[in-house]
């Protein structure tokens, strides 16, 4: 394994966007959704341009040369201008302060590569390839995708609101264990795809410890939408 895979936490923090092509701005939208502030600098192109993106809150779109000052504060930046020069500039900026930066012309200059990325809310898969192949990375996401629909979601909703309730009991920790490894289970998942809620109810009730069997009426609200 060439690089080390974390699911970092940019809530609110301050990342920086070189070149507003296609890659800077599906970069620039990814960070987005995770709740970054993300400064988005272009000398050659303009918030008209896409002004869906331009609109969105948590981005600063500026048209014109990167400055030091832009840094200031940064904990990620991404050098995907179509110019390896200005680049390779941003590349020496964010050592010099070591700040992380990844490239998108020439990974190795770089510190951290993406993942193709398939999300089901809070389940997400992220595959690599290491920078390989990115074509391969988009197609096992694609198949990800497939696999791994709504009911995924609903159901990691479901285990994140019981896990408290279960851990609440003070069971022991390999009870614990087997109370959770059933309720992931194909059962369950097939009920939640066929929208067969009685047959949801049963199998959680097979599942949980009575004192939880109260909650189970609750648990209606998780998947209603579904
Ligand atoms: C190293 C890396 C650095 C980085 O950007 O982090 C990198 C680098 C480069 N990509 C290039 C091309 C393409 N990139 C994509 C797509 C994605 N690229 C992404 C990540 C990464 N791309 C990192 C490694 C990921 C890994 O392999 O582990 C994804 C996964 C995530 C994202 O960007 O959000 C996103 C998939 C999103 C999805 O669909 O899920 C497609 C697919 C397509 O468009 O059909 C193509 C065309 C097909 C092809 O070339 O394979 C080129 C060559 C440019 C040229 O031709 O000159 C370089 C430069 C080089 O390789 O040197
Ligand atoms: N990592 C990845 O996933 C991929 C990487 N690439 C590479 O990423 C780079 C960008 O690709 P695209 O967005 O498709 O190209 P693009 O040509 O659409 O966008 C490049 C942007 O960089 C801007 N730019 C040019 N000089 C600049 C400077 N000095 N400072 C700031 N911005 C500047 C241009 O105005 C343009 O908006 C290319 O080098 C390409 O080879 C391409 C496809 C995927």
């Amino acid at each position: 394994m060439r690089y080390y895979p974390v699911f970092f936490d940019i809530a609110n923090a301050r990342c920086l966007v070189l070149g507003a092509g296609g890659v800077g701005r599906r970069k620039a939208r990814t960070l987005l959704s995770a709740g970054a502030h993300v400064i988005l600098v272009d000398p050659f192109s303009a918030p008209d341009e896409d002004p869906e993106l331009a609109a969105t809150p948590g981005l600063s779109w500026y048209s014109r040369d990167l400055s030091d000052a832009d840094l200031d504060g940064v904990v990620l930046a991404f050098a995907a201008s179509g110019n390896r020069e200005a680049n390779g500039a941003l590349v020496n900026r964010c050592r010099e302060r070591n700040i992380p930066c990844n490239v998108a012309d020439k990974p190795e200059d770089g510190t951290f590569i993406l993942p193709a990325v398939h999300c089901q809310e809070d389940l997400v898969l992220a595959v690599s390839t290491g920078g390989a192949s990115p074509a391969l990375a988009r197609h096992a996401r694609q198949k990800l995708e497939a696999s791994f629909g709504r009911e995924y979601a609903v159901l990691c909703r479901l285990l994140g609101y019981l896990r408290p309730l279960v851990l609440g009991l003070k069971l022991s920790q390999p009870e614990n264990r087997d109370i959770f490894r059933s309720l992931v289970d194909e059962e369950l998942l097939d009920a939640l795809r066929d929208r067969d809620w009685t047959k949801c109810e049963n199998s959680l009730k097979a599942r949980l410890p009575q004192a939880l069997h109260q909650h189970v009426g609750d648990l209606y609200a998780f998947y209603k939408d579904l």
